[in-house]
């Protein structure tokens, strides 16, 4: 069984790279990174290990890799994969999407069996959205045969993993715990079912559950403790004042989540607890530049803080917290990451309450959008005192 993955990066690496090994399956890594491809496919396996007391060491084997800037290479690797994974970010998937079809299409022509594609992001419908960008590489005849030839069941991951600075740059640090939930209704026969994958009928309340509350408890700390001047979510957490805003949200993402869903509310506080534990791993160095990192798509609408806002609003509740972390990502003014330049010069250029509506969607008269500007010009005193 050959699995072709993409993005040989922190998650790919240590998390669905070492699950699909460890389920029997050689591991085909395509990446853009060149280094990164000539050392796999040179060393031919790598090591992840525990970010825990123990350090527990894991030696992936029957790992390569391929260029994904060749295209005729990735489509003859789809062509004869068993399995298609995918880690490369949400807004990568349009670029990989054409070594897909062209993979597809091979095996259209050689009458191969269906394959399974699935994209684990941190994204509502990651793969269908991989699946759109496929079909606009197919022509009407071929988008007619898809639904034969390739099925995109969305996917929920769950496994924090820093941006890694080891000797061995194959190697990767990650936290004991992970969750990968993978939705069957979208499953056609042929799969094999992968030990270490949970499989449910219905993933929009696991993917929301995770999003709403690791994600974005996440971002909070990150843009919080970016505004205080702390490198790491270790550090920010630390401080008493940020780790109580972030349960404060993640408490409010929770009431949503039990009208929504009807999750019993003591398991969820325990949900809660164990995340919040997981953020002061102190085996662990995690920067807060990483976990903000594109702002841009973390206050898109169907992301982890305006999502859940606008869906708290139209049950009755008014979402304060994920208000002050919306306005915590408009001052996050990182000179490398190409969201957080391109938000602080369009606040310069159009003001706060356009570039508000124009990357959050929330119109300028909606109560939300009042309270991102209240707490924006808050935060802002606060970070200058
Ligand atoms: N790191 C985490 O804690 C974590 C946890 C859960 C989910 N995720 C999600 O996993 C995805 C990847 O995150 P990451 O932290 O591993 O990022 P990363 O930057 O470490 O890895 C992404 C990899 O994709 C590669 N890539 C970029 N363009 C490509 C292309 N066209 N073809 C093939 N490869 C390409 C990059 O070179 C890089 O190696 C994101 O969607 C992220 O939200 C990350
Ligand atoms: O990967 P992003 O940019 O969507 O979010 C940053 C972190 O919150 C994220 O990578 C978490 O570490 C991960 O989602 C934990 O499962």
């Amino acid at each position: 069984m050959r699995a072709v993955h993409f993005g040989a990066g922190n998650i790919g690496r240590g998390f669905i790279g070492l699950v699909l090994s460890q389920a029997g399956y050689e591991v085909v890594f395509s990446d853009v990174n060149d280094l990164l491809v000539e050392r796999l496919q040179d060393k031919k396996a790598y090591t992840v290990k525990l970010a825990s007391e123990g350090q527990e060491t894991f030696t992936v084997t029957n790992v390569t890799a391929i260029n994904g800037k060749v295209l005729a290479d990735v489509a003859e690797a789809v062509a004869q994969a068993d399995l298609v994974t995918t880690a490369v970010g949400v807004n990568i998937l349009k670029h990989i999407a054409p070594g897909i079809a062209e993979g597809l299409k091979l095996r259209m022509e050689r009458g191969a069996a269906p394959l399974h594609i699935i994209a684990c992001e941190n994204a509502i419908g990651g793969s269908a959205q991989l699946k759109e960008h496929v079909q606009s590489q197919l022509s009407l005849e071929q988008q007619g045969k898809l639904a034969a030839f390739a099925a995109f069941p969305n996917a929920a991951v769950d496994r924090i993993v820093p941006i890694q600075n080891n000797e061995d740059p194959l190697e990767v640090i990650v936290e004991p715990f992970y969750e990968w939930v993978v939705d069957e209704s979208q499953m056609i026969p042929g799969f094999h079912r992968i030990e270490g994958i949970h499989y449910v009928r219905e993933l929009e309340p696991y993917i929301e559950r995770k999003l709403f509350t690791v994600n974005t408890g996440h971002c909070v700390a990150a843009y919080l403790g970016y505004l205080q001047g702390f490198a790491t979510i270790q550090q920010a957490m630390a401080n008493a004042d940020i780790a109580a805003e972030v349960q404060r949200v993640m408490e409010e993402t929770g009431a949503l989540l039990h009208l929504k869903y009807g999750f019993d509310k003591s398991q969820h506080a325990d949900y809660i607890h164990k995340i919040l534990n997981r953020f002061v791993n102190p085996y662990l160095t995690d920067e807060v530049t990483r976990v903000g990192r594109s702002p841009i798509r973390k206050l898109s609408s169907n992301d982890r803080l305006v999502r859940p806002a606008m869906q708290s609003y139209e049950r009755g509740m008014f979402p304060a917290h994920l208000a002050g972390g919306m306005a915590a990502a408009f001052l996050f003014d990182v000179s490398d990451d190409p969201d957080a330049v391109q938000i602080q010069a369009d606040l310069q250029a159009h003001g706060l309450a356009q570039t508000i509506t124009q990357y959050t969607t929330i119109g300028a008269d909606h109560p939300i959008h009042e309270a991102v500007m209240k707490q924006y010009e808050l935060l802002k005193q606060a970070s200058k005192a």
